[in-house]
C-alpha cells in the first residue's frame, strides 16, 4: 500500500517541517512506499488533495500539519468514502487528535499509521453559507469562536506562544481579548427545518462533530464522531464577567452546568444572526455571513486510530 503524505511545513510556526525531517528517514528505513507533497500556500493542501483524489480510486492520505491542514485536505477530497486518513499532529491546537485518541508524539503517531492503528469511520460536516459550501472535520462556528480564529491566524501572539511551546494558549488569549472588546449579537435557530428560538446577546454558536475545539475546549462533551449527528453549542445571554469565569471550566466540560449554555443534537441546524459575523471551519477563518446551515455529508471517511484497550 502506498501512503501519500501532505506536509504543511509552516504549521505551528515551522514545527511541521521539523517533524517531517524525523518522519521521512523512518519511512526510508522501513522501506515504506510513499509520496510526499508540501503545502506552499493557504488552500494548497485542498488543491493537492483534489488532484490526488480526482481519479476516484482508494487512497491513504497522511496529514502532517495542524487542524487547518486536516480541514483543507478534507475539503479537497472528491469522495470521502474512498479515503483513509492518517494524522501526524504538528499544529497549535490539535483538536482533531483528542476524540480519536491519536498519539500527540511523532513516533507514536507514525507507529499508529504504519503498524498498530485501524481505520474507524468518522462523519464529515458540511457548512453552507450563501452559494458557498465547505466541509469540516472537527467543528464549524459563527460569532466569537470564529472571530478568535480570524484574529489568531497569523497573529504575533500565535508566533510568540508557539515559540514558547504554549501554542495551545493562542486561542484562549485571543478569546479573552475579543470578549472584552466586542458586543454579543442576536441569533435565531432552526433545527431539522423547525424554528427553535431566538437568542439575544449570543457570543457564538458552534456545530461540532468532535467534542473539542479551539485548542482543547471540551465544548460538546457528548459529541461522537460517528453518530451521524452534530452537537451544537450556543453561548448566549451571559454577562462578560461570567464568560470569563466559564471559559476555563470548558477545558473540563464543566461549563454545561451554567445558565446561558444550550446544547442541541441534530442532523441539520440553521443559524440566522442579526448582522454579518465571522465564520470558521476547523479553526480556519473562511468567511463572514449572517446565515449558515450545518449538516453532515452523506459519506463518512475512515481515520486511522489506535486500537482500543
Ligand atoms: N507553505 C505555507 N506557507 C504559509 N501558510 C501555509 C503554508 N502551507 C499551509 N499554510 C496555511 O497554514 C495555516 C495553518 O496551518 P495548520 O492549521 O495546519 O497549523 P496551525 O495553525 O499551527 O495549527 P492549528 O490549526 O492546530 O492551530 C493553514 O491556513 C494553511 O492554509
Amino acid at each position: 500500500m502506498e501512503y501519500i503524505f501532505i506536509v504543511n511545513p509552516k504549521s505551528r510556526s515551522g514545527r511541521g517541517g521539523v517533524v517531517w525531517k524525523l518522519v521521512e528517514p523512518e519511512l526510508k528505513k522501513r522501506r515504506i512506499e510513499y509520496q510526499v507533497f508540501y503545502t506552499r500556500h493557504v488552500r494548497h493542501a485542498a488543491e493537492i488533495t483534489a488532484g490526488i483524489t480526482a481519479d476516484g480510486r482508494e487512497h491513504t492520505l497522511v496529514v502532517v500539519g495542524g487542524d487547518g491542514t486536516v480541514d483543507e485536505v478534507v475539503n479537497g477530497i472528491r469522495d470521502c468514502s474512498k479515503v483513509t486518513l492518517g494524522y501526524i499532529p504538528t499544529g497549535s491546537g490539535n483538536d482533531f487528535t483528542r476524540a480519536l485518541h491519536l498519539p500527540s508524539d511523532t513516533r507514536g503517531a507514525l507507529d499508529t499509521i504504519l503498524d498498530s492503528g485501524r481505520p474507524v469511520p468518522m462523519d464529515v460536516g458540511r457548512l453552507d453559507c450563501g452559494e458557498s459550501a465547505w466541509r469540516f472535520a472537527v467543528s464549524a462556528g459563527i460569532g466569537f469562536d470564529a472571530a478568535v480564529c480570524h484574529k489568531a491566524e497569523g497573529s504575533s501572539i500565535k508566533t510568540v506562544l508557539n515559540k514558547l511551546g504554549l501554542g495551545k494558549l493562542t486561542y484562549l488569549v485571543t478569546a479573552l481579548k475579543w470578549i472584552l472588546s466586542e458586543r454579543p449579537e442576536e441569533a435565531e435557530l432552526r433545527i431539522e427545518g423547525e424554528y427553535i428560538r431566538r437568542f439575544e446577546h449570543t457570543y457564538f454558536i458552534a456545530a461540532m462533530n468532535h467534542p473539542y475545539e479551539g485548542g482543547g475546549f471540551f465544548f460538546c462533551p457528548k459529541a461522537r464522531i460517528d453518530d451521524r449527528l452534530l452537537d451544537v453549542i450556543v453561548v448566549s445571554e451571559l454577562p462578560k464577567w461570567k464568560i470569563l469565569l466559564l471559559l476555563p471550566t470548558a477545558f473540563f466540560g464543566k461549563h454545561v452546568r451554567f445558565r446561558g449554555i444550550s446544547i442541541f443534537r441534530c442532523r441539520e441546524i440553521e443559524v440566522k444572526t442579526g448582522k454579518r459575523l465571522p465564520i470558521h471551519t476547523d479553526g480556519e477563518p473562511i468567511a463572514w455571513g449572517d446565515t449558515i446551515r450545518a449538516s453532515l455529508e452523506p459519506e463518512q471517511i475512515r481515520v486511522i486510530a489506535p486500537p482500543q484497550e
